[in-house]
């Protein structure tokens, strides 16, 4: 192995000591803190552990969080009137839909019910118009903390040949933007991309984002490259259950010059970045200065 790991666990720990240090601050100086609504529809295991420990980590900031937890035949309507309620309280300074939903609900028609300027999760097509156009914008958690880790690595961006392997909205899409924003050459590549290993081979930075365990393997890399792994995979494994990557963390590190781990790399960077857009949103929505280095 060659690769450097970027440590992205111990990345996302000081963001959060970041994020409670303003908290702390904004008490201090506004006499009220931010608070982060999380709502969970269904009992999906994996999303309430998950959902768990981002009440847990927005309590260590000194945030205030509330969790709404529905049940899985919840109709549209009552979870749309849930949002509007969430939009009217002015303790509520960020909104998280956690998703997917269950089949029968439109997520879509949720998402676009959110205020924009509570949407910490980026959704919102207003966010995402603002995001594509250069304004300021709410971003996305993961890509937001991949270009964090990308920042922290190589200093500047500017001019480096980059590709997103996967096109979704929640990672993809928006993770090319701010690749853009930061002047690489962006391309997009996915499941129909001809000669993949070819396109992924030419890349400075390759972002996996597909949500195939283990697909990418060392001869997608360029040598020297800096490889960020968004897949978070469970599976069987000697009888065992595991994380893996959408990287094949040995062969690519043989190859990277950098890379990140699963678990310990994107997963923990998209949480202290959920935590960094709720302070965000506090402070657009107070009027005060934002916190330096939590934003993109
Ligand atoms: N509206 C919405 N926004 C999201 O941001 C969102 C979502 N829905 N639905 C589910 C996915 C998944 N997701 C993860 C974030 C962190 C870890 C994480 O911290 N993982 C640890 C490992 C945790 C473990 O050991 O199980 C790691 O990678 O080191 C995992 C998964 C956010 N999501």
């Amino acid at each position: 192995m060659s690769a450097a790991i970027i440590d992205g666990k111990a990345f996302a720990a000081t963001i959060r000591a970041r994020v409670a240090d303003h908290v702390a601050r904004l008490r201090d100086e506004q006499g009220t803190a931010p608070g982060l609504a999380v709502v969970l529809v269904g009992e999906d295991p994996a999303s309430q552990v998950y959902v768990r420990s981002k009440g847990k980590m927005t309590k260590e900031c000194g945030m205030q969080s509330f969790e709404h937890r529905l049940p899985a035949d919840t109709t549209q309507v009552d979870l749309m009137a849930l949002i509007a309620r969430l939009n009217a309280d002015a303790q509520v300074h960020g909104i998280l839909v956690q998703l997917p939903l269950p089949a029968h609900l439109d997520s879509d028609l949720v998402i676009n019910a959110i205020d924009p300027a509570k949407d910490v999760d980026g959704f919102h097509v207003s966010n995402v118009g603002l995001l594509g156009t250069g304004q300021k914008a709410m971003v996305p958690c993961t890509p937001l903390g991949c270009l964090m880790m990308l920042r922290d690595h190589h200093g500047s961006l500017s001019g480096m040949d980059a590709v997103v392997l996967g096109r979704s909205n929640i990672v993809g899409k928006p993770m090319a933007q701010l690749l853009l924003g930061d002047s690489c050459t962006v391309t997009i590549a996915h499941s129909r991309t001809r000669d993949l290993a070819e396109v992924t081979r030419r890349a400075d930075i390759l972002v996996a984002a597909v949500g195939r365990p283990e697909m990418v393997t060392g001869d997608y890399v360029k040598p020297g490259a800096t490889v960020i792994d968004v897949g978070i995979n469970r599976v069987e494994r000697d009888g065992a259950s595991r994380l893996v990557g959408d990287c094949d963390f040995a062969s690519c590190a043989e190859v990277a010059g950098a890379i990140t781990p699963v678990p310990g790399g994107v997963g923990p960077m998209t949480i202290a970045c959920l935590l960094a857009n709720t302070v965000t949103a506090f402070c657009r929505a107070h009027d005060l200065k934002e916190p330096d280095g939590l934003t993109a």
